[in-house]
């Protein structure tokens, strides 16, 4: 019987994409065929440690920067297509807020850039602030803010322009444990309304477990595609679920697809 899941397009299509920084001295194999699908409305992680390729992979989904060799498909067209249709909508490890702009403002502004009217905009900032729970802070400066609040300020800008993808580099590396996984509980109640499909950057394996549907572990020099995970557990993920045995256990699944390469 012919499998009708097979016949779903996937979302994000990777096919055997090489990529070669050159400098001056030397060559960097950053990433050797990596191949991977990740399918519409799924959250994915590209986990592994530093240098293993996992923001030049984003940034290649990105139509950032382009691969020596292979190709990446989106919705059946090209990276570069997508990124003109403004499928993406792209959280970086630094929040990159303008200081000088209210936090309503550095909401909006790609609506500004897009010509959307004034009363049009403070409307929308204020649905996108109170999803990220900052409706309170809409008047303040971004230097007012805690590191979370303004990562929260971020990841409302990125959902301004209503993206089918959501790519994001390491969003929480830079703030504490607690902050950490508070963020990472509020990143999945956002993700339950605005449904996307996010690929997530992160180094921390209890991190990926938590928040993806399945992990893509990959590991360095060259970066390639060691493995990658099914995270069986139910949603919505609660905090005790990182206490669970079901938790530890894939926490000793990934650590081993790391010891294997
Ligand atoms: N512009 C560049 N020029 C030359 N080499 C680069 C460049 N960008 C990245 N590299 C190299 O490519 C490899 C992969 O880098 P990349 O930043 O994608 O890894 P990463 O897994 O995201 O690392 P980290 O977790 O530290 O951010 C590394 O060896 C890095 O030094």
């Amino acid at each position: 019987m012919e499998n009708t899941m097979a016949t779903i397009l996937p979302e994000i299509d990777i096919d055997r994409v090489t990529m070669k920084y050159r400098t001056d001295a030397s060559e960097v194999l950053a990433l050797q065929e990596v191949t991977m699908n990740i399918r519409q409305g799924e959250f994915v992680s590209l986990l592994g440690p530093s240098g293993c390729g996992k923001t030049t992979l984003l940034r290649i989904i990105a139509d950032l920067i382009q691969p020596t060799s292979g190709s990446v498909q989106v919705a059946g067209g090209t990276a570069r297509e997508a990124r003109l249709a403004q499928k993406y909508g792209i959280v970086f490890q630094n929040p990159v807020l303008y200081d000088w702009r209210k936090v309503r403002e550095n909401v909006t502004l790609p609506l500004e850039m897009m010509g959307v009217k004034k009363s049009e905009r403070r409307h929308r900032a204020m649905e996108l602030l109170s999803l990220v729970g900052l409706e309170h802070a809409a008047s303040r400066y971004p230097w007012q803010l805690s590191g979370g609040m303004q990562q929260r300020v971020a990841i409302a800008r990125a959902l301004a322009m209503e993206p089918e993808i959501l790519l994001m580099d390491e969003p929480f590396s830079a703030l504490d444990e607690f902050s950490r996984e508070r963020l990472n509980e509020e990143l999945l109640a956002i993700w339950s309304q605005v449904k996307n499909t996010v690929v997530f950057v992160t180094h921390s394996i209890p991190e990926a477990i938590f928040l993806s549907d399945r992990v893509f572990v990959l590991s360095p020099h060259p970066g390639r595609l060691s493995a990658v995970v099914d995270i069986s557990m139910p949603r919505p993920r609660t905090k005790e679920m990182r206490q669970s045995e079901t938790f530890f256990r894939l926490i000793a699944q990934i650590r081993g697809s790391f010891e294997g390469v």
